[in-house]
């Protein structure tokens, strides 16, 4: 199934558009479980099995498994999401970005030996840089446009040809990019006007948001600035927020109830 697809039956499924991030920081365990990587599994398995009826997707980011040499537990995270939640996709956050003939190992990387059903990635390099990844016709690539970040404006608005080069992202990936319909964007919940303003470019494209929870993007207003007209569009990220509610062994509890809590404020501004 074509990722748009399997994200749009998620949504539909669980009438959500919360994605939890699976971003496992050694230092931030619960009481419990040890501060090792083998723990890292058990962890996001406890968050899955207590998220997965209120999510639409998930987005382990690989920085916090491959700064812990535990690429192994990102693999059997992935890979227990596939064969105990197939309905619910998983996006790889590894925002690659290199020439084509290493793009293309990237590519390999993220749909073969993990095999994410969507993956983020850089698109500064350009379109021979992004193309072996939009190859994968039935997975989703997510370009980077507007990112979260405090500084995300020192490049992405700087004005290029009369417009903001976040601007000039969103039309090139809609307008050009796009030819399997496999394009999403990344945009910061940090940033609604810009969001608006990449909505009104790229139509029913979806947006990856991450900024929600720790980074304290607005609900209210990021869905309100980047919904489609059905009232989706959006896959909300919210990763420390979730995955630390508690530190006691009611972790997974606590998780479940702060992901509810987001999908529930969302769903009242859908
Ligand atoms: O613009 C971006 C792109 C990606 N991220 C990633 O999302 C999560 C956010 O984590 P929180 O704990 O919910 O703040 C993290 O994996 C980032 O690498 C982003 O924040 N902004």
């Amino acid at each position: 199934m074509r990722f748009n697809d399997k994200l749009r039956l998620a949504w539909k499924k669980n009438n959500s558009l919360v994605c939890v991030g699976l971003d496992p920081d050694l230092s931030r365990l619960p009481a419990g479980l040890a501060q090792q990587r083998e723990s890292i599994f058990e962890f996001n398995k406890a968050i899955i099995d207590a998220t997965h009826d209120v999510v639409c997707a998930y987005k382990p980011q690989i920085a916090y498994f491959s700064a812990y040499s535990a690429e192994e537990q990102l693999e059997q995270t992935i890979h227990y999401i596939k064969t105990h939640y197939p309905d619910i996709p998983v996006i790889l956050d590894s925002k690659r970005g290199d020439i084509g003939s290493t793009a293309q190992k990237y590519a390999v990387e993220a749909f073969e030996r993990y095999q994410a059903d969507a993956v983020t990635i850089n698109p500064y390099m350009g379109f021979d840089s992004a193309e072996p990844f939009l190859n994968y016709q039935d997975r989703g690539v997510i370009l980077l446009c507007r990112t979260s970040n405090s500084g995300a404006g020192d490049i992405q608005d700087l004005i290029v040809d009369g417009v903001p080069i976040y601007e000039r992202v969103a039309d090139l990936v809609a307008n050009q990019w796009n030819k399997h319909n496999n394009c999403l964007l990344v945009v910061g919940a940090t940033w609604p006007e810009q969001m608006a303003k990449v909505r009104s470019i790229v139509g029913d494209m979806p947006f990856l948001v991450p900024g929600a929870g720790a980074q304290g993007g607005d609900v209210e207003q990021l869905v309100k600035a980047g919904k489609t007209e059905d009232g989706t569009g959006l896959i909300v990220n919210s990763s420390r927020g979730v995955l630390y509610a508690s530190n006691g062994p009611d972790f997974a509890e606590a998780a479940r109830n702060e992901a509810i809590k987001l999908r529930d404020l969302i769903n009242q501004f859908r």
